[in-house]
């Protein structure tokens, strides 16, 4: 059963991340090695399904969390995990809901986040284990420790992939300066980015679920993904078919496996390119040239566009004069130059990145 007030997995493991008081408090219980049930939230339903213990109504604190889980029976909080509603109630939720769990405590949260729509915690007594009950499925809270050595773990593959990204991306620009790209060159960028984008969702609900424990690994973590964004919407407005928009190829790659991920073709297939099948790997291919212009410094990514939509192929802004520039809507004599400027600088660098 569902509610209009339920929460999503991950915005409950923020709510109990560490640094909150809710974490503080279950730590506590975990240390006094008492168990405790908690819910999170607080309505009509979940008021119709308790019995006995008292009403409160008191600041959430991780003492009281602490007192009030002594006490046999379950804590009822509100869904911000301000206030304390009830204590010492026994939970009695319809018994027909199944429940995978064994042991009272266990089954009982898990039917009742089911039956309200409420994620519920489980401290577990005997295993020192906590358990969120949100969304149909059991997650346990991890000690911040193993969760920390797996971000790192995951940074470092992280890292290791952003390195290939940008020596790829790079040997793409002195490609497209040469007019040598290949269906092959720009599903390799894609592969990477995707990979990244991945392993980077991965570490957003780490650093979560990690609180203010994870706060530099946050930071790491923004650095090494920081323009790679852009970085996507420029290779596919580059390339893209004319019928074909970035929300379809991210719809698409969304269904890709990550073994097949590894598959070229797959990923050219996603992006209408290399014929039906994807397998045309060596086809010839054409920038729009957004993708190096947006490497140019000091050059607003407005006149970027206006420039790439008049000409509509890199191979033309590289051949255009400063007058010729100058031409395009919004852009000014000194614009003109930055592009001009710009691309030769650009060009020079592949040059002596391939021959130097
Ligand atoms: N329906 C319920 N409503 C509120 N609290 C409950 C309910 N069922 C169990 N509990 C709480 O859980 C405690 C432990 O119950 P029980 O030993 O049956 O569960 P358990 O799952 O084996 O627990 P643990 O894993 O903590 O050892 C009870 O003393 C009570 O405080």
């Amino acid at each position: 059963m569902t509610n209009a007030h339920a929460r999503s997995l991950r915005d409950t493991l923020a709510l109990i991340a560490p640094g909150t008081v809710l974490r503080d408090g279950l730590e506590r219980i975990l240390r006094g090695r008492t168990g405790a049930i908690i819910v999170l939230g607080f309505d009509e339903t979940v008021e119709a399904i308790s019995s006995g213990g008292f009403t409160l109504d008191v600041e959430l604190s991780a003492a009281r969390l602490r007192e009030l889980s002594k006490m046999d029976g379950a804590v009822v909080i509100d869904r911000d995990a301000n206030r304390i509603r009830l204590a010492n109630v026994q939970l009695m939720p319809n018994s027909s809901i199944e429940t995978s769990e064994a042991g009272m405590r266990h089954r009982t949260a898990e039917r009742v986040a089911r039956q309200t729509g409420y994620p519920v915690l489980s401290v577990s007594q005997s295993m020192q284990i906590i358990s969120l009950y949100v969304d149909g499925i059991r997650h346990v809270i991890e000690p911040s420790e193993a969760i920390l050595a797996r971000t790192n773990q995951a940074l470092a593959i992280l890292e290791r992939y952003t390195t290939r990204l940008a020596r790829t991306s790079s040997g793409l620009d002195t490609l497209e300066i040469e007019d040598m790209v290949t269906v092959r060159d720009v599903a390799t960028v894609l592969q990477l980015l995707e990979m990244v984008r991945r392993i980077a969702s991965d570490i957003d609900d780490y650093v979560i679920e990690l609180g203010t424990d994870g706060r530099l690994l946050a930071l790491q973590h923004e650095e090494l993904t920081r323009g790679l964004m852009a970085e996507r919407e420029f290779l596919l407005s580059d390339y893209l078919p004319a019928d074909l928009d970035t929300a379809t190829v991210d719809a698409r790659l969304k269904w890709v496996g990550a073994p097949a991920l590894l598959d070229l073709a797959m990923v050219a297939r996603s992006m209408g390119l290399g014929g039906p099948d994807g397998q045309d790997l060596d086809a010839s291919l054409s920038p729009r040239g957004l993708r190096l212009m947006s490497k140019i410094p000091r050059l607003p990514l407005v006149t970027a566009r206006e420039i790439a939509e008049h000409w509509g192929s890199l191979q033309g802004i590289l051949g255009a004069t400063v007058e010729e520039l100058q031409a395009v809507d919004g852009v000014g004599a000194r614009r003109a130059r930055t592009v001009r400027d710009g691309l030769s600088r650009l060009a020079e660098a592949s040059l002596i990145d391939r021959f130097g």
